[in-house]
């Protein structure tokens, strides 16, 4: 049984005491067992958050990295330098890494390869701005991401790894998707994933939907049929936030 997942997404928020803190308050909690809670800090919190929630059931995910393993790069984080954190997931693909980083889905691929060859779960994200919106290229765009994003990953890999739906419009908006338009869109990005690879392997990938969730929406998400849980940003940065989406 596939669980669902919510991600915390801190983008470029809380010190590394800060990081502490929250994962402390977070570890003396009860993860509920039928949810699988990911906490994605700045790299400079990853090492102090792995260490923290050992033994509890909290994963650690990093929000970006570079594809190569090292080299003359300079700024960036490898592959290889999450894996040796044991850090469990990486989000790829983020539409603020698209727009404010002209990180590009052929960029992205290259990533999300990476991230398989060194043990890393990617959260592919994949999502449409509110012109495209607006121009009816939702469906269309996505696509593309996906065909680009996804290339030459075996069916295995694409079961194992998750893909948050993200509208551009409605991260950090307050404007949320409508919970059914989110569903039948994460409907199209699952079947799009049947007709290139099949049934077994739609089944098995887990679908986020992010953007703009809440504790007082998040239910309305995850009762849909095709959403497998939430990429949450201003809503994680408290831990008692985080937590009332985990319960
Ligand atoms: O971008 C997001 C998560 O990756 C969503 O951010 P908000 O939850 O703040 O809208």
């Amino acid at each position: 049984m596939k669980k669902p997942i919510i991600a915390a997404n801190w983008k470029m928020n809380k010190t590394v005491s800060e990081t502490e803190e929250f994962i402390k308050k977070l570890s003396a909690k009860d993860i509920p067992e039928h949810i699988e809670a990911v906490v994605c800090p700045p790299f400079i919190g990853l090492k102090d958050a792995v260490k923290l929630k050992q033994g509890t059931a909290i994963k650690v995910g990093a929000q970006n990295m570079h594809f190569e393993e090292h080299g003359a790069y300079t700024g960036e984080v490898s592959p290889v330098m999450l894996s040796d954190l044991q850090v469990d997931y990486v989000i790829l693909g983020h539409s603020e890494r698209r727009q404010l980083f002209g990180e590009t889905d052929e960029v992205i691929n290259k990533k999300v390869h990476a991230a398989f060859k060194y043990g890393l779960y990617p959260i592919l994200c994949v999502g449409e701005t509110l012109e495209q919106m607006e121009a009816g290229d939702t469906e269309v765009l996505i696509q593309k991401q996906l065909e680009l994003g996804l290339a030459w990953l075996s069916a295995n890999q694409v079961a194992d790894m998750v893909i948050a739906y993200e509208p551009v419009w409605a991260i950090g908006t307050g404007k949320s998707s409508n919970p059914e338009l989110a569903n039948q869109t994460i409907k199209q990005i699952r079947k799009y994933i049947q007709d290139i690879y099949d049934t077994s392997t739609a089944k098995s990938v887990r679908i986020q939907y992010g953007g703009s969730v809440k504790p007082e929406n998040i239910k309305d998400y995850l009762k849909q049929s095709d959403i497998d849980g939430a990429l949450v940003g201003g809503a994680s940065l408290q831990v008692e936030s985080f937590y009332k989406l985990l319960v």
